[in-house]
């Protein structure tokens, strides 16, 4: 029997992964095996895929351009819970459903979150250097970080990923407040609809949104110099919600005390200015990956494709 087809996009980390777990399902077309530039692969190749599997985190954008070279496309799916990287409009015109991780990664991307923040904070990472570097018998004490106990946090988006974040700072006695588009009547925290008026009443702000128009650029020099000298920004959404340039200016000049990032705005580029700031800890956008995570967002990835291959409802739709 002909295996249905799905094409790969990115491809996304867990791919080979579950290329192995999950062998004799499907039929993967695999552009990068092909020395042709993509779109010219996809009007020789594609023309009949009507699956798409695609990487997120921003790295690899499905365009306009690349929705023209695919006519029979009924299905994307997404191996992130973001779709910033995709056209949406441009799908939905087309009637093209959408899956992506759902709440998969919630809990992961909290912890990273909350680790971030303790790292910023206790100064986990930069002592770990010190000790590392033998500066600690030279130099004598390392310089002590600030307390997460008790401090007033700031949660730029209170959907599923924000809300863990804030139910592991309730654990540490902190005082939580958040900015989102509308107040979450059931949420016991104080609701700034404001992101400016968030932090200029908070210690450290969180941002767990998506990236949307809205959102982008959101976190600005103006909403910088409100969270002040010892404020600290943790970012586990995506880096175009700040504005990366400010960010690092503050940073350098000492307008914010330190910045825990997991995202960037030209991933996997790294401004080098932020890898002498001993005030930043900087993950590889890997905040949502953990073992765990992979094997069960391969589940996910297999079931909502088999759904579309067997006309039942996806498992987790996108839905607007
Ligand atoms: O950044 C990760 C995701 O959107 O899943």
């Amino acid at each position: 029997m002909e295996l249905p087809q799905v094409l790969v996009l990115g491809p996304p980390s867990i791919f080979p992964y579950l290329e192995s777990q999950f062998p004799n399902r499907f039929f993967f077309l695999k552009p990068w095996l092909y020395n042709l530039p993509l779109t010219q692969f996809l009007t020789s190749y594609a023309q009949s895929t009507q699956a798409l599997l695609i990487r997120g985190g921003g790295s690899t954008q499905l365009t306009s351009a690349i929705i023209d070279c695919l006519p029979s496309l009924k299905l994307v799916v997404t191996s992130s819970v973001g779709v910033d990287h995709l056209d949406l409009p441009e799908l939905r015109r087309r009637g093209v459903a959408i899956a992506n991780a759902g709440n998969l990664f919630s809990e992961d991307a909290a912890d990273m979150a909350v680790g971030l923040l303790i790292d910023v904070l206790r100064k986990v990472s930069a002592g770990d250097r010190f000790v590392r570097q033998g500066l600690w018998s030279k130099k004598g004490d390392f310089p002590p970080g600030l307390k997460l106990s008790g401090k007033r946090i700031g949660i730029v988006g209170l959907g599923k990923i924000g809300s863990e974040v804030a139910k592991r700072l309730e654990g540490f006695g902190c005082k939580v407040s958040y900015n989102s588009r509308t107040k979450k009547s059931m949420a016991p925290y104080s609701y700034y609809s404001n992101v400016y008026e968030l932090a200029a009443n908070t210690e450290a702000l969180i941002i767990c949104c998506a990236l949307t128009k809205e959102t982008y650029r959101l976190i600005n020099k103006e909403v910088m110099q409100a969270l002040g000298k010892d404020g600290v920004i943790v970012n586990v959404g995506r880096g175009l919600i700040i504005d990366e340039k400010e960010m690092i200016r503050c940073l350098i000049q000492g307008e914010i005390g330190g910045a825990g990032l997991d995202v960037f705005e030209n991933e996997p580029n790294v401004p080098e200015e932020l890898f002498n700031l001993d005030n930043v800890v900087l993950s590889p956008h890997n905040a949502v990956m953990t073992y765990e995570s992979k094997v069960e967002l391969s589940k996910l990835v297999v079931n909502n494709l088999e759904a579309f291959f067997s006309n039942t409802p996806l498992v987790s739709p996108v839905v607007d």
